[in-house]
Order: structure tokens, then C-alpha cells, then sequence
């Protein structure tokens, strides 16, 4: 089974990675509570993104996964961004992170916000890497409202069309929409392609895919197919397209 190391020390980013991806037949490694921190000295998302996925995955031989993420807020020029982790300081707690962020804030209307998201997958043997964008756009609230879950600056952002903290919000929303989501819909699109061998099943509906794959679909093979062929004859559905694609194993 293909395995596939995830560069993260954030226990947060690392649940969110495996509940978004833990359907491929894949193993997720996290990191050994003992590896080292990597320095994040890079000038943009990518390049930390990729010293956390070369030092890690050079160090355990292993295809990794890493992500740089950050909240950039228009009204303080995109700030804290790529030193999202770091602002004032790396070990300082969120809350004040976010109190300071909400004294800045205090007097602006323009609260448009967005939390970006650089995932990379690394291949250590051949020293390459493919790299995929997620954003999310919405706005810095005027409190900190905590939820049950997330982590980070979470209780500050609110995503447009919703009105709560992706906090509140909670993660199977969150990981719907959410910066990371986004990138790791374009990993799994690619690992699907390239790492695993075998049958691959896709299906859409009025051109929007099913969000589960064939490992999910294999396990509910009739059922699915007995669903479709009723949903097919509803009048708001108008196309049901199922692609099943011979694949090489790699
Ligand atoms: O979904 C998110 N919800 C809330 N806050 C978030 C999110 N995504 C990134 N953020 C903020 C907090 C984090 O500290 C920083 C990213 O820094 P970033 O270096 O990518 O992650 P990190 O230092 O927490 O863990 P690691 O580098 O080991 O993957 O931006
Ligand atoms: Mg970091």
C-alpha cells in the first residue's frame, strides 16, 4: 500500500488531513512525536511548504505530504499570512494572537479575509514535487467565538455564506469548503491519477462529483447503482455520468 508521510507538528492540520483524505486506500504516517522542527524561513507559502516536505521526507524516505497555510487580512495588508504561525511569536497562545489581531481591527470596515492554503506532495526518490492551491474567503468577526472544534485563528473567521466561525461551524463543514479542502481535493485527484493502480470509478451528478470515491462506492456497489437509477428520473437531475477507467498498476 502506497504510504505517504504528513509533514505536520499541528495536530489540528494533521486530523483535518486525515479526515479529508482517509478514504484512500493510502496510508497517512504522521510525523514521530520525535522528529525535529524545520526552520519555516521561506518568502512564500510554497517554499515552506516544500522545507517541510524535503527535510521530513528526505529524512524518512517517504512520498510527503506537507502544507503552508496562513489568514490574510486586507485591512492589515495581508498580514499575519505567511507568518500566520509565527506572529508574535511561535509559542505565544492563540487567543492572544487574536485578541491583538481584533484591537488592530477594532476600527476597520473592511473585514474581508481569506486563509490560504500551499499543499505539497513530495517524491524523495526522484527529488520532485507537485504543489495545489485551496482559498477560502471571508471576514474577520468582531469577537472570538469559539466552537467545538478547529484550531488556530478559526473563532476569527467567518466564511462568506455562513454566519458563524469555522469554529462553530464545526469540522465536517469546515472540511467542505475550507483553504485545505480545496488543495486536498487537487492531491487526492492526483494521487488517484498517478499513485494507485487498479479500477478507478467516478460519478457525477449534473456535472458535480459525488464527494466519495470507489473505495466507498465498492462497498455499496448495488445499492449505489440501484440509487442512481432512481435519481436519474428526477426532473432536476439531468445528467448521471459514471466513468469507470482501466488504470496501469503503478
Ligand atoms: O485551517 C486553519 N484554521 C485556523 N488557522 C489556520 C488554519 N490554517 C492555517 N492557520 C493558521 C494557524 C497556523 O499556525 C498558521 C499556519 O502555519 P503553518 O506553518 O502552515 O502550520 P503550523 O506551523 O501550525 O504547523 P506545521 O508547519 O507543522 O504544518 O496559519
Ligand atoms: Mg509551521
Amino acid at each position: 500500500m502506497v504510504k505517504i508521510l504528513v509533514a505536520t507538528k499541528n495536530k489540528g492540520k494533521l486530523k483535518e488531513i486525515q479526515e479529508i483524505l482517509g478514504d484512500l486506500p493510502i496510508k497517512l504516517m504522521p510525523l514521530p512525536e520525535s522528529a525535529s522542527d524545520v526552520e519555516e524561513n521561506g518568502s512564500t507559502y510554497l517554499e515552506n511548504a516544500l522545507i517541510k516536505a524535503k527535510t521530513y521526507g528526505q529524512k524518512y524516505k517517504l512520498i510527503t505530504l506537507a502544507d503552508d497555510s496562513g489568514l490574510e487580512i486586507d485591512a492589515l495588508n495581508g498580514l499575519p499570512g505567511i507568518y500566520s504561525s509565527r506572529y508574535l511569536g511561535k509559542d505565544t497562545p492563540f487567543e492572544e494572537k487574536m485578541k491583538n489581531i481584533l484591537e488592530l481591527m477594532k476600527n476597520k470596515d473592511n473585514r474581508k479575509a481569506r486563509f490560504r492554503c500551499i499543499s505539497v506532495l513530495y517524491f524523495p526518490n526522484e527529488d520532485k514535487f507537485v504543489s495545489f492551491e485551496g482559498v477560502v474567503e471571508g471576514e474577520i468577526l468582531k469577537e472570538i467565538c469559539y466552537g467545538n472544534s478547529g484550531f488556530g485563528y478559526d473563532p476569527i473567521f467567518k466564511p462568506d455564506g455562513f454566519d458563524k466561525s469555522f469554529s462553530e461551524l464545526g469540522t465536517e463543514i469546515k472540511n467542505k469548503i475550507s483553504h485545505r479542502s480545496k488543495a486536498l481535493a487537487q492531491v487526492r485527484d492526483y494521487i488517484e491519477n498517478n499513485l494507485l493502480g487498479g479500477e478507478m470509478i467516478e460519478i457525477k451528478i449534473n456535472g458535480k462529483r459525488l464527494p466519495a470515491n470507489k473505495y466507498v462506492y465498492s462497498v455499496f456497489e448495488k445499492v449505489i447503482y440501484a440509487i442512481l437509477s432512481t435519481l436519474k428520473d428526477l426532473p432536476e437531475i439531468e445528467t448521471v455520468e459514471i466513468k469507470i477507467e482501466k488504470k496501469e498498476e503503478k
